[in-house]
């Protein structure tokens, strides 16, 4: 680092730690050592810049004053967590020198004052996270900053209106006890009144109290067309109802016709059995299919298929699953999985039988339930379920590129998978772990059997989580490792055991993108392999040669390979959380980044016509345009590297060769603009889900 900022963060140390007896010459932190090379407690740098890129001081016990300012200084910082200290002091303006903060983790302090209004032009950040500290005046408006997921302020004394956020992007959001008014905004059916509880001020239907009627002067001027809007929606209510019940009318006098209908058309294929358990409405509640079916095995009439809010099941129906051919990819564990290809050609799905579910039906659908509502771009959601006594059926969408199971050790596993390929799958996994972790912890939901063939890659070579809450966690199957900790487990909740069985499945992941061996082979257990090189100090041998030789740094992998130590430690009470192995992962939003803004260019300036997915051997895939402002130019242009802004530059450069700005056109982007234009803007998770609808992004 350079000296002005290695003087400026010892500033900040000194400031944080007064006092604090417990800080040791190990932490580094002065002037005479490099936070980089010297390792400073805490900080993570850029391996290839050697700049400051993560500083995170969590439960150190830290009691002095809290100094962004010096901090700040470090330009490309984009960590600071300072989680669960006694820190003083306030946020001070110049956090908005930290124009590369994407997490601000200073919940548990003490921390009191405004919030600066330069909060608005930290347009990176992602988590903010300000809870359980003293913090009191208004929040800013800092809805332009669209990336953002997290927003935590519970437990401060916040005043003013619901602070303006971008509800539809924004996915965690606690303000609960605080002393925010006012009417509470539309949150678009995303939180519920837990985010807000405890400020006496806020009304609205979320919170179950009606906001005062608007002072009279205003209501006045309104009254005659409030009045007309009540006749007009007393008609319809009643018009709706004269409706409904002619229709109801009919339906149930035409419903057994239809259904007998239904049997005959079908026996010649499956048997099909009209539901008598359900009422047309809560039918038509739950949408559920408009069959019911008998169980594929017993031929038992048993519910119907539940069809959840993920656009590719809408409408989907048993009929059409059991009509189409299935072919059986594999015999798993827990059951087996079909790939099924609908009657329309279009889609094809992935269809899982589930074997001896350990959980009774109840819980399976409250479970659904919350997976449903829980979303994130890198985990697979389900498209539909299916929920009797004897079995259960879940529908996922196929995904074409295979496992990450299939990449490492499949049948072409002499092809590269490279170094930043396979830290890209480690970030991406590990922060959708992280998240999945923190949103349904509560509610005791892990992923409950996470392996590299639940690693699946989509059409764009993302890697996703597949089968999430699936499995619940049961001691029998630990494996060699977590025996001498069955006991322990044994006396603890069976969610604890589920969450740490996940970190330690990623850990497994880790070893085998580090060593590309298997989990198991000829009876050796990869993780009990690892650590016994590991303690004879071998540590080199573990690592898969060919990332050696494409020169991955070895101060990476050995950095990795702690990460997934700790996240294998026999003891699962000493393993880490998802959270703290995320936050120590290599940045993901990189990746997203660089893809979205090659999207973002893409829709700007012409069409992407071809994508060569050269994923698969270890390469970023290849990226043809046509440019569609500059007729004259119609050449394509094709990327091979990762690196965005080069691509950027070549581009103008190719345009600035031509020499004809007439042709070009007035609103033709100048130079820098391609790039800049965009960089500010960070991808939101819809963005990233929907890789082809970039158009807002233009
Ligand atoms: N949605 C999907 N799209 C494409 N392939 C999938 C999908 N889900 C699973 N697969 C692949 O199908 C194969 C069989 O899956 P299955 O879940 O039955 O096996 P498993 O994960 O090895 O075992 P289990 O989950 O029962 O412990 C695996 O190779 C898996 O990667």
């Amino acid at each position: 680092e350079d000296e002005e900022v290695k003087r400026s963060l010892v500033g900040f140390m000194d400031k944080l730690a007064a006092g604090n007896v417990g800080r040791d010459q190990s932490w580094g932190w002065n002037k005479s050592s490099d936070p980089c090379n010297d390792k400073w407690i805490g900080v993570s740098c850029d391996t290839l810049s050697k700049s400051v890129k993560k500083v995170v001081l969590d439960e150190l016990n830290l009691t002095g004053v809290l100094d962004i300012g010096f901090a700040c200084k470090a330009s490309s910082l984009s960590v600071l967590s300072l989680h669960s200290n006694n820190v003083v002091g306030s946020i001070s303006e110049e956090i908005g020198n930290c124009k590369h903060l994407t997490h601000l983790y200073v919940s548990g302090n003490q921390i009191s004052g405004h919030l600066p209004e330069s909060l608005k032009q930290l347009s990176n950040l992602k988590r903010f996270d300000i809870s359980n500290n003293n913090f009191s005046g208004e929040v800013p408006d800092i809805s332009q900053i669209s990336g953002l997921i997290t927003f935590f302020a519970q437990n401060n004394q916040l005043t003013g209106e619901v602070p303006n956020l971008d509800f539809s992007h924004l996915l965690q959001l606690n303000i609960s006890n605080n002393n925010f008014s006012g009417s509470i905004p539309d949150v678009k059916g995303r939180f519920s009144a837990d985010s807000f509880s405890g400020n006496p001020g806020l009304c609205g239907e979320l919170v179950s109290k009606p906001c005062p009627p608007t002072p009279p002067s205003k209501r006045k001027s309104n009254h005659s067309s409030i009045k007309r809007f009540f006749i007009y929606s007393g008609y319809a209510v009643l018009g709706l109802i004269v409706v409904l019940f002619v229709a109801f009318k009919l339906v149930s006098k035409m419903k057994p016709k239809d259904d007998k209908e239904a049997v005959e058309t079908n026996t010649s294929r499956r048997s099909y059995k009209t539901s008598t358990t359900t009422s047309n409405e809560s039918k038509i509640a739950e949408n559920k299919s408009e069959y019911s079916i008998s169980s594929v095995e017993s031929g038992v009439a048993l519910s119907s298929l539940v069809v959840l809010t993920s656009p590719t099941g809408q409408g989907l129906r048993f009929e059409d699953l059991l009509r189409a051919p299935a072919e059986l990819l594999g015999k798993g564990k827990h059951g087996s999985l079909y790939k099924v290809m609908l009657d329309n050609g279009v889609t094809t799905l992935a269809v899982k039988r589930i074997k001896d579910w350990s959980v009774d039906s109840e819980e399976f659908k409250r479970r659904m339930k919350r997976l449903d509502q829980t979303r994130h771009p890198s985990v697979l959601p389900s498209v539909a379920y299916y929920c009797s006594q004897q079995e259960k059926l879940l529908v996922y969408e196929y995904q074409p590129n295979g496992s990450l199971f299939r990449l490492l050790h499949g049948s072409q596993s002499g092809q590269a998978f490279g170094w930043e390929s396979r830290l890209n799958v480690a970030a991406i996994v590990g922060e959708a772990l992280a998240f999945m972790h923190e949103e349904l912890g509560e509610d005791g939901i892990a992923h409950g059997n996470l392996k590299s063939t639940n690693i699946l890659f989509n059409q764009n070579m993302d890697p996703c989580i597949s089968e999430y809450g699936l499995m619940v966690f049961q001691t029998q199957d630990l494996s060699f490792d977590f025996q001498s900790s069955k006991d322990a487990l044994d006396h603890a909740a069976p969610t604890y055991g589920s969450f740490k069985a996940d970190i330690y499945g990623f850990g497994v992941i880790l070893l085998e993108l580090l060593t590309r061996k298997p989990v198991h082979t000829n009876g050796i257990d990869l993780a009990r392999w690892v650590h016994s090189v590991v303690t004879e100090e071998w540590t080199v041998e573990v690592f898969d040669k060919a990332l050696i030789s494409q020169g991955a740094s070895e101060e990476r992998l050995l950095n990795l390979l702690q990460i997934a130590l700790k996240c294998i430690n026999p003891n699962p009470y000493e393993r880490p959380n998802m959270n703290q192995v995320a936050i120590k992962l290599p940045d993901s939003s990189g990746v997203f980044y660089k893809k979205s803004l090659l999207n973002a260019i893409g829709s700007t300036i012409g069409e992407v016509v071809k994508v060569d997915d050269n994923t698969k051997n270890g390469l970023y895939p290849q990226y043809t345009f046509n440019f569609r402002r500059y007729d004259h130019f119609n050449e394509a242009c094709s990327l091979e590297k990762s690196n965005v802004e080069n691509f950027g530059k070549h581009i103008l450069e190719k345009v600035n060769t031509k020499k004809d700005s007439s042709a070009i056109g007035k609103d033709a982007f100048g130079p820098s603009r391609i790039v800049t234009k965009h960089r500010k803007r960070r991808p939101i998770w819809k963005d990233i889900t929907n890789g082809k609808n970039f158009e807002n992004l233009g």
